[in-house]
C-alpha cells in the first residue's frame, strides 16, 4: 500500500500515516490527510459514483467506499472492512419545515447506520486504515456512539476494541450496544475531554491505534456524509447545512468534503453551514462569537477557551475541548458559515417534532432543527432558504431520553404522547 499524507493544519509539516500512527504535529496542530486531486474527472467520476450506487453486496455498494477514489484511493480493497455503511436515507419534513419556520427542510439520517450512528462513516475508514498499517488493537474514548462504532467493527474485523467512557451522563444504551459487540469498556471519573488527553499521553506505549476524530483518516471516511447528500441531491445542495457540534468532527470532515467537491467542479455553489452547539457546552459558539466581535482577532491566533465543566441534557455533545475547533473555524469561514446555541429545553422539543414526524434521533441529532427554528426566528437564516439537517444519531440510542421526556411528569396525565384511557371491551 502507498503511504497516506497527511498534513498540519497549523504548520504544514508533513507526516506519513503509519505504524506508529501520528494524530498531532509536533507543533501541537491537528494532522489532514492532503491530496493532489487535480487530473480527477468529476464528470466522469459521477457517473462512476451513479452506477455504483445500484450495487449490491459488493465494497462499492458502501456509501463511503463508492466515493474510494476521493477517500483513500491507497488502501487495498480486501484491506477495507466494511459494513455497507452510509446510503442512508434523504428525507423531506414538511412538519419540520412548519417547525423551523422555513420553506423546506430535510434530514440526512444517519441514524440509519450500522451502529445507529454517523460515526460509522468515518470508522469504516479508521479501522481500516489503522488495520493495514498493522494494528490489531484499537481505541477511543467516547460519550457512547464513537464507542459503538468503534466496536462494531473491531468484531468485523476481528480486532480488540479498548474504549474509555466516561461513569456519568453517559446513555446506558450506547454502552451496552458497546459492551454488546464485545469491546473491552473502561470506565473513569471524568469527561469525553479527559478521556483524549488519556489517550494523547498512553495509546502508543500501549500499542493502541486511537479512533477518536484526532485521527485523519476518520476525517477522511466522515467526509463521504457529504458527498451522499450531494449526490442525493443531484449535486446542487440546499442553501444551508446544519448540524450538531460537539467534538466538531463532523464540521471538520463535512467542510473538507465541501471544499474537494468545490475545488473538484462537482458542485458549483458552496452551501452555507450552520453549527449548533447546546448551551451547556459550547465553547466553540463563544470563540466564534469573540472573532465576529473581532476581540480575538486582535489577540493574534484564536484559541478556543475550553469549558471545564460541559453539561448539556443531550450527553453526545457533552465536550468542553473539541479537538478539532480549528478545522471548524475554517470551515466557518470558508462556508460564510455560523454558529448558534440551544437550551436542552429546546433540544427536547425539537427531538419530539423529529420523533413524531416518523424519523426520530437521539437528543443531540436534534439541536440542529432547533438551531435552525431559532435561526429563522431571529431573521439570519431567510425563511425562503433551504437546509438539509444532519441527524447523527439513532432514536433507540437514549431511550431514557424519551422516557423522561414521554412519561416522567405524571404517568397518569398520559398528555404528551396522546395516549387515550379507553374502556375497551375485551372479550
Ligand atoms: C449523536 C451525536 N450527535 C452529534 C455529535 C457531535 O458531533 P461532533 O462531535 O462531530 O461535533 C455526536 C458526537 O460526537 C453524536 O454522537
Ligand atoms: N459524541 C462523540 C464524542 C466523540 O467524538 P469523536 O469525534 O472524537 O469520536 C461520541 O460518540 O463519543
Amino acid at each position: 500500500m502507498n503511504t497516506i499524507q497527511a498534513q498540519c493544519i497549523r504548520c504544514d509539516k508533513c507526516y506519513p500515516l503509519e505504524a506508529p500512527m501520528t494524530y498531532r504535529c509536533a507543533c501541537g496542530g491537528l494532522l489532514e490527510v492532503t491530496r493532489d486531486l487535480r487530473g480527477l474527472d468529476a464528470e466522469l467520476l459521477k457517473r462512476i459514483f451513479a452506477h455504483r450506487r445500484a450495487e449490491r453486496h459488493t465494497l462499492h455498494a458502501s456509501g463511503v467506499w463508492r466515493y474510494k477514489e476521493l477517500i483513500a484511493p491507497e488502501l487495498p480493497d480486501d484491506a477495507i472492512v466494511h459494513r455497507a455503511e452510509g446510503n442512508t436515507g434523504l428525507y423531506a419534513s414538511a412538519q419540520a419545515a412548519r417547525y423551523a419556520g422555513n420553506r423546506q427542510v430535510w434530514f440526512k439520517a444517519q441514524s440509519e447506520n450500522p451502529s445507529g450512528s454517523f460515526k460509522d462513516n468515518g470508522m469504516t475508514a479508521a479501522l481500516s486504515h489503522g488495520r493495514a498499517i498493522g494494528y490489531r488493537r484499537f481505541a477511543c474514548t467516547s460519550t457512547g456512539n464513537t464507542s459503538s462504532s468503534l466496536a462494531l467493527y473491531a468484531a468485523y474485523a476481528d480486532c480488540e476494541a479498548v474504549i474509555l467512557v466516561p461513569s456519568r451522563d453517559v446513555s446506558p444504551n450506547k454502552v451496552l450496544q458497546t459492551l454488546g459487540y464485545g469491546a473491552q469498556v473502561r470506565t473513569f471519573d471524568g469527561n469525553y475531554d479527559d478521556g483524549i488527553r488519556y489517550l494523547d499521553a498512553h495509546a502508543e506505549e500501549q500499542g493502541l491505534y486511537v479512533c477518536n476524530s484526532i485521527n485523519p483518516m476518520r476525517i477522511e471516511g466522515q467526509k463521504s456524509i457529504i458527498f451522499e447528500l450531494a449526490q442525493d441531491f443531484d449535486w446542487q445542495l440546499p442553501d444551508w447545512i446544519v448540524l450538531p457540534g460537539g467534538a466538531l468532527s463532523n464540521a471538520a470532515a463535512l467542510g473538507k468534503g465541501l471544499q474537494e467537491l468545490y475545488a473538484l467542479g462537482f458542485i458549483k455553489r458552496l452551501p452555507r453551514v450552520a453549527i449548533i452547539q447546546a448551551e451547556g457546552a459550547s465553547p466553540f459558539h463563544r470563540l466564534a462569537a469573540a472573532m465576529k466581535d473581532n476581540a480575538a482577532r486582535k489577540h493574534g491566533r484564536p484559541e478556543l477557551v475550553p469549558e471545564p465543566k460541559p453539561s448539556t441534557r443531550a450527553s453526545a455533545l457533552n465536550i468542553g475541548n473539541p479537538p478539532s475547533w480549528s478545522k471548524a473555524l475554517r470551515v466557518l469561514t470558508e462556508t460564510r458559515g455560523i454558529t448558534e446555541t440551544v437550551s436542552d429545553a429546546a433540544i427536547l422539543e425539537a427531538k419530539a417534532v423529529i420523533d413524531a414526524s416518523g424519523i426520530g434521533c437521539e437528543p443531540a441529532s436534534a439541536a440542529g432543527l432547533a438551531g435552525l427554528r431559532q435561526l429563522v426566528e431571529a431573521g439570519v437564516i431567510d425563511r425562503e432558504e433551504t437546509a438539509a439537517c444532519i441527524l447523527t444519531g439513532h432514536m433507540l440510542k437514549d431511550t431514557d431520553a424519551l422516557q423522561e421526556y414521554h412519561l416522567a411528569e405524571k404517568w397518569g396525565e398520559l398528555h404528551r404522547n396522546g395516549i387515550q384511557q379507553a374502556d375497551l371491551p375485551m372479550e
